[in-house]
């Protein structure tokens, strides 16, 4: 069984919104229905978990209803921190998952995941027990010296920038999960599941990204996000 993790707990303030940006309505739908029409779409996705932020339980399931997106089988609360959340999703999913099954971590705002992008983190994760999504850097990568200056890079050639959707076989991103937050160990700052995966010595396997897998923190990424639909409106807005 192949179990989707879609992390929406977040309440949105640097877009500036009124309400989280998850549900930010564009184009009569809200941002997290398009997220969950992709896993709704593949044919390899057998259920839909989402981690939601307290108070928007009733309204995600209505929207879910509404939007027919019949894979979603739990709503759960997130924790304080993007990794509690994460936790709390893995955790929720312990008596219902076997140890071979994959779990796909995903961004609530990454709203435009290609059929092809989930088919590789997949088969990846079937391959080697994870997939990270990842893309090449085409900037130069500068380390920060004293806040105004630099005197170092790292050659953009050694560098992948690795989003989401991320594939786990079960048992392993949950001892991982364990195991972090009993040793305390990836689980502060900007940590997300592949930074602890990495602090806790594993070794991570990169499947095929794409640009437009775009993540809605700003208000300039929600006009990109729109210019993406109106360009793909047969794919997007159906
Ligand atoms: C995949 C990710 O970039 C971590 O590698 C993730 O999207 C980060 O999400 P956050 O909510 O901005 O921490």
């Amino acid at each position: 069984m192949n179990v989707a993790i879609i992390i929406a707990g977040g309440s949105g303030h640097r877009m500036g919104q009124d309400i989280p940006k998850q549900f930010i309505n564009v184009y009569d739908k809200p941002v997290i229905i398009y997220t969950l029409g992709g896993f709704q779409r593949h044919p390899q996705i057998d259920a839909i978990e989402v981690v939601c932020i307290d108070g928007w339980h009733d309204v995600l399931w209505a929207y879910a209803k509404q939007f027919n997106i019949t894979k979603l089988k739990w709503v759960i609360s997130g924790g304080v921190t993007g990794q509690e959340s994460i936790r709390n999703g893995v955790f929720n999913l312990e008596n219902k998952c076997l140890p071979d099954d994959i779990v796909i971590i995903h961004d609530g705002i990454r709203p435009l995941v290609d059929d092809t992008v989930l088919s590789d983190v997949i088969v990846k994760c079937q391959q080697y027990g994870n997939g990270v999504t990842s893309m090449p850097y085409n900037e130069q990568i500068f380390v920060v010296d004293d806040e105004i200056s630099t005197v170092q890079y790292i050659p953009r050639e050694t560098l992948r920038r690795v989003s989401t959707p991320q594939a786990y076989r079960f048992d392993l991103i949950d001892k991982g999960y364990h195991r972090a937050f009993e040793e305390k160990i990836g689980i502060y700052g900007s940590s997300y599941a592949n930074t602890m995966m990495i602090e806790l010595g594993e070794r991570l396997y990169f499947a095929a990204g794409s640009d437009k897998n775009v993540k809605l923190t700003t208000k300039d990424d929600l006009e990109l996000f729109k210019a993406y639909l109106k360009q793909e409106q047969d794919k997007w807005l159906k």
